[in-house]
This record gives C-alpha cells, structure tokens and sequence, in this order.
C-alpha cells in the first residue's frame, strides 16, 4: 500500500511492528481536521509548513512518511533504540521527494525517568518524552504517538487478530499506556502552548476515562476524543491543548434554525451545576449576548440579536449533568453535550 498509494519506499527488518496503513492514516486525518477546525485559534504560526513531532516513530517511521507524503508536513521523529533510528533514518532517505520534511531525533538521555506520583495506580518509568526532547523555543502544530500500549509481552498477544508483531520495546512500557500517556500529560503542562495540539492513540478504551479526568485536573483548556474503527480493530484516539477556546460569536442566521445544541469545554471534575450556570453564563456573555439567570431553578434566558433563548442546566444521574437549550417562545426542546463531572 505505501508503494502503491503513497509512492513510498519501505523496509523494516524482520519483528518490527508492522504497521497497517489504513489505521495510521485515519489518525493523520483526524489531526489535519483538528488543525483545520477553528476549536482553537490558529495564532503563533509564523511558518506555512504545519509542523509535528512524532513521538515514538519507530523503524517503520509510519506516520511522518504518510505525513509528509499526503499532506505536505514536516516532522520530528523520535524514538530510544538504535534499530527504530537506523531504520527510520534509512526509510526517510530512500524517499527523496520527502526527506527534507523529516528530521529522525534520538531520545538522548542519562538515566531513565520514574514518576514520584502514582497516577491511577501507575506509574512511568523509562526515557524521556518531550520534556528534555523538545528543543528550547521549538514550537509545534501538534505532537502524535502510538505508544507501547502493554504492561507485558502476554498482554501483546492476547489479541491474534490485531497482531501485527512488534518487539517488547515497541509494545511494552512498565504501566502501558496508562502511563506513558500520563507522562505526556505531565510533559504538556511544562510544555503548554509549545504545542497547539497534544495527541496521542489510545489501545483501550478503559484507558480513556481516567486519561480524560487527568487532562480535567491538570487544566487544559479543550479535549477530543475519537474512535477508529479499521477492519476487526478498534483504536481510540485523545487530543488536548491549553490554548484558549475560539469564543464564537452567535450570529442571527442560527436563529433560522429550531434546533440548538450545547458544547461545553474545560468543565472541571468538581464543577457543580452552579458553576456550570456561571460558565454558560460568561460563554454567552463573552460572545456579546445578555443573560439572566435564575439560580434557583437552573437556568439562563440569553438574548442576542433577535435570538432569545433558555440554556437549563439539569442534574441527570449523580455526577452527570445535561445542558438543555430551548427556544422561545417554541416548544423544542433539544438534547445538548452531557458534561461529565
Ligand atoms: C508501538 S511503537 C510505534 C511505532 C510507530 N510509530 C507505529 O505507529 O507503528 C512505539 C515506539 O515508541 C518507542 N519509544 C518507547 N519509549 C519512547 C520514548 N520515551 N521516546 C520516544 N520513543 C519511545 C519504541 O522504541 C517504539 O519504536
């Protein structure tokens, strides 16, 4: 497939993981539609070139191959063996029309890193990441990762139909990904706005959960997820950023419209339905409209132009709440996002 759809000269010696295209392109496309949304402004970009870094690319060097061959960007890839950077390095120059968008980096480091904080139960221990990796005043689109997903080679092979071989350094990290995951978040928080997107693949979807509420308490200003789903394997797919959101602005066409929903972003764990109120309130007020609000029963007339509308804030199921909006003086009523608490 890399020969014949993306033009691309390809060799990974024998036991290397083995990586399936489809699923590796869909996560591409899923950043360029990050990139190209407008979740967050597009600003420090002083370069027309969309820069990534590719944590862990391995001797196949999958992602910026495809990267550089779909898209146009450069990239940074990382990894720690020797083999993954010989490989890497060979894959990048047998393809010339590309190989000047693609520097290879080795993970240079001391003394392997061990977390004090536990963070779930588990705990990183191996190279560095980003911090230590990241060059000073770099800065980044986006970072990607398919991190060893394993805490061991058993776990590997629990699933023959998602086997596609791989080396223990390649599958498996004290903790998986948990961890290693983890590690980014906590690198992300030194690193901030280095980056406009910090994402990484996720191998279980119980993994998400807990990645999603550490993002909440670490304060990121935004979080998507997403499913890939490619022949019999599912993969899960985490973004984030601390870039302020775009504060839209409620323009009068939507008030065609019978229908509205809700986004709610960056509502911490311990938010209450009444900060939630105070967030809708200031996103509204924020966007030029007037509100008021009624505390006691949870809800916010907003006019803005010739809209006028209700947000309701409700507690659905203990430690879940549902923003409702309806129009005035109509009867829709419509479902919005549920915000997890
Ligand atoms: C699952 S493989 C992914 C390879 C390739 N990106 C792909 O999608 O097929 C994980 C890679 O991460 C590398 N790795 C492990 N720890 C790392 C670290 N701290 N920094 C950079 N790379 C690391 C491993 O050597 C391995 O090549």
């Amino acid at each position: 497939m890399l020969q014949h759809d993306h033009s691309i000269t390809w060799w990974i010696p024998n036991g290397q993981l083995c990586p399936t295209v489809p699923n590796r392109s869909n996560y591409i496309h899923w950043i360029e539609d990050l990139l190209s949304s407008d979740i967050i402004p597009n600003y420090h970009r002083d370069h027309n070139i969309i820069k990534g870094f590719d944590i862990g690319t391995g001797a196949n060097c999958i992602y910026p191959l495809l990267g550089a061959s779909l898209l146009g960007w450069s990239f940074v890839g990382t990894d720690v063996t020797d083999v993954a950077l010989e490989w890497a390095e060979n894959n990048v120059k047998n393809n010339p029309q590309i190989s000047k968008l693609i520097e290879i980096r080795k993970v240079d480091f001391e003394e392997e890193l061990t977390d004090q904080s536990s963070n779930n139960g588990v705990s990183y221990t191996g190279p560095p990441i980003l911090l230590g990796v990241v060059k000073d005043d770099e800065k980044f689109d986006f970072c990607m990762c398919n991190p060893p997903f394993f805490e061991t080679m058993d776990e590997v092979g629990l699933n023959p139909n998602t086997s596609c071989g791989g080396t223990p350094a390649e599958m498996v990290c004290p903790g998986g990904e948990q961890a290693f995951i983890s590690r980014m978040i906590q690198d992300s928080v030194q690193l901030k706005q280095s980056f406009r997107w910090y994402t990484s693949m996720v191998g279980k979807k119980s993994s998400l959960k807990n990645l999603i509420s550490k993002l909440r308490e670490v304060g990121v200003s935004v979080v998507k997820t997403t499913e890939f789903v490619q022949g019999q394997t599912s993969r899960w797919g985490i973004a984030w950023s601390f870039i302020p959101p775009t504060k839209k602005i409620i323009s009068s066409h939507v008030a065609t419209q019978n229908v509205l929903t809700f986004m709610l972003e960056g509502i911490q764990r311990q938010f209450s339905a009444f900060h939630v109120l105070q967030s809708v309130e200031s996103f509204f007020k924020g966007s030029g409209a007037s509100c008021k609000v009624n505390a006691a029963l949870f809800y916010i007339d907003v006019n803005s132009n010739d809209l006028h509308f209700r947000v309701t804030v409700f507690e659905q199921i203990p430690g879940t709440l549902l923003v409702r909006g309806s129009l005035k003086p109509g009867e829709t009523v419509v479902p919005g996002v549920e915000a997890e608490l």
